[in-house]
């Protein structure tokens, strides 16, 4: 079965000036899925989500939001919610008034003390927005994203500042709005997150997709590595290493299981073990370390 995705670019373009911000860029975000959008700074992250939300007007190309053009405010504005990397609540508003605007600016219906107990902010609801700390502001910012939960939810850096219990609890918020169905476009330099969480990647660089797909798409272009100490009297090893910047030795293989399997029997036969031994796929750090080398 065929569905509208839920956001369609394509052959976007932005200028500043003669600056070409954002080259050509195409792609898709299906219902349900949570697409991250990463990059380098300055890729142009910002710009494309600027013009997906309505808030900035394309060069040339088009882009969809739930089939209708994004400036379509009435259509789509109600559908969405955007958690910007900062909200810029008033100062003098209490924690359970700014909840109470961002409803009616919204143009959702929810329960005031429902979001405030899923941003864990019940026991600050009087509180005035500037004695906020900053991971409660942080936290407040968030409630813009669960505010009825919206369809389409836009989670820029949602979790800079928190601690790891807010994290944990943020993000088992946003997996139960998942399973209720939202769309989540995420921007995050914590590739951590991503990695764990995304569907879908598209990695930017200079305007343009460096790499797009899931993050097994992604990884799987670089080998996966071994690394592990030995003894300066063990014999030749039965596999290519190099001696990493680190001074202990480094396997990289696109067969892990193979290659580990192969080293750690010859270990074993040569009575040896390996120390420090630490084997695993390639993350997205290092793909994102590839740009600009390739
Ligand atoms: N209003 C503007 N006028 C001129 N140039 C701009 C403007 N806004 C952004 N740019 C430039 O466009 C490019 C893309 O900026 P953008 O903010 O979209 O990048 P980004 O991927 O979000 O970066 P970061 O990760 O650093 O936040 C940058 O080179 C930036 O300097």
């Amino acid at each position: 079965m065929y569905s509208t995705p839920v956001i369609d670019v394509e052959r976007l373009n932005l200028t500043y000036g003669d600056f070409h911000a954002v080259k050509d860029l195409s792609f898709q975000v299906e219902r349900g899925e949570l697409y991250a959008l990463l990059g380098t700074n300055g890729a142009g992250k910002t710009s494309t989500l600027e013009i997906i939300e309505g808030h900035r007007a394309a060069t040339s190309g088009t882009v969809r939001v739930f089939g209708r053009g994004p400036r379509d405010r009435r259509a789509v504005r109600p559908r969405m919610g955007i958690m910007l990397q900062e909200s810029g609540f008033s100062p003098d508003l209490t924690v359970k008034e700014s909840v109470r605007l961002i409803g009616k600016l919204s143009g959702r219906t929810d329960k005031v003390e429902r979001v405030l107990g899923i941003v864990d902010l019940t026991r600050k609801a009087g509180t005035k927005v500037s004695q906020l700390s900053g991971g409660e502001k942080r936290r407040l910012d968030f409630a813009t994203a669960v505010y009825g939960t919206p369809e389409l939810i836009f989670l820029d850096e949602p979790t800079t500042g928190l601690d790891i219990q807010s994290r944990d609890a943020l993000w088992a918020a946003v997996d139960k709005m998942r399973e209720d169905g939202s769309t989540i476009v995420l921007t995050t330099h914590y590739l951590e997150e991503a990695q764990q969480r995304a569907d879908r990647i598209g990695l930017m660089h200079k305007g343009t997709f460096h790499r797009e797909g899931t993050v097994f798409e992604l990884t799987q272009t670089l080998p996966s590595t071994i690394r592990f100490a030995l003894p300066s009297h063990a014999p030749a090893l039965p596999l290519q290493a190099a001696r990493g910047s680190d001074g202990r030795f480094l396997i990289e293989t696109f067969n892990l299981p193979k290659d580990l399997h192969t080293l750690l029997q010859w270990a074993q036969d040569n009575s040896l073990e390996p120390q420090e031994l630490e084997a695993g796929p390639t993350r997205l750090d290092d793909v994102f370390r590839s740009i600009g080398s390739e």
